[in-house]
């Protein structure tokens, strides 16, 4: 589970978030949901410990994220998959990864073949699509098994195969009790994916609650989403 509580980030002069308050439950996929500059990979960061907030805290299973034990085991994120050493074989890559984090390697394999890279383990990062980045930071994601999952647009750059895999994968994480907070601005995809919102605007709260609750009847989600971000502007 995910608290982020009275969470206030500043950059100079001016609030990314501003004392945003939101749980994130496990068993569901949550839908994290905003326009462009509405805080969202700031919000994600500090959970994940790479933002100091300026007031205020973000916690997983009670705890600031650098309080965590091992926390690949707890946390798998994918913020940037394009952030990699693209002069790494992909499962040397996940090799790295689980021997600095104390993680057996034997999964490595199955997760490969998981996000559909069975083929590509010997192949340098640096000649993968971005599809294929997503993929292998997916598996990185998946590396200690943990709890929670956090994916800042996982979705930019798969396939119409890779999207129709991905909402699977996610439904069946979230059915194994894990929780999952997926960030995306793809509103026909979190219609058919999520089952929770949490929606800002300007680093604001603008709704947390069910999907069934946030749209409107006889609307879209997009449609709704829409009228909701003109709605906290007008
Ligand atoms: N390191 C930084 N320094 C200065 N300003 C920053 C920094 N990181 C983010 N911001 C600002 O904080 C605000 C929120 O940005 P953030 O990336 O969190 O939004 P977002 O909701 O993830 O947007 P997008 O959907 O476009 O990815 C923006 O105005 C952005 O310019």
């Amino acid at each position: 589970m995910i608290e982020v509580i009275g969470l206030t980030k500043r950059f100079g002069g001016s609030a990314a978030v501003d004392d945003l308050s939101f749980t994130v439950t496990p068993g569901k996929i949550t839908g994290f949901l905003g326009p462009n500059g509405a805080g969202k990979t700031t919000t994600l960061r500090v959970i994940l410990g790479l933002d100091r907030p300026t007031s205020g805290l973000a916690t997983v299973h009670g705890v600031p994220y650098a309080r965590l034990k091992r926390p690949l085991t707890h946390v798998g994120a994918v913020l940037d998959a394009t952030a990699v050493q693209g002069g790494r074989r992909a499962e040397e890559h996940l090799r790295w990864l689980a021997r600095t984090n104390g993680i057996s390697p034997a999964r490595i394999g199955g997760l490969m073949e998981l996000v559909g890279l069975a083929g590509a383990g010997r192949k340098r990062v640096g000649g993968f699509s971005l599809g294929m980045k997503q993929r292998l930071a997916l598996a990185a994601a998946l590396l200690g098994d943990p709890e929670v999952l956090l994916l800042d647009e996982p979705l930019n750059g798969l396939d119409p195969e890779g999207i129709r895999w991905l909402r699977g994968l996610l439904k069946s994480l979230a059915a194994e009790g894990r929780t999952v907070l997926v960030s995306s601005h793809l509103m026909h995809e979190m219609a058919v994916t999520a089952d929770h919102l949490v929606v800002i605007a300007g680093g604001r709260l603008l709704a947390d609650m069910e999907i069934g609750r946030f749209v409107r009847p006889g609307m879209s989600l997009e449609e709704t989403f829409m009228r909701v971000i003109e709605g906290s502007t007008a």
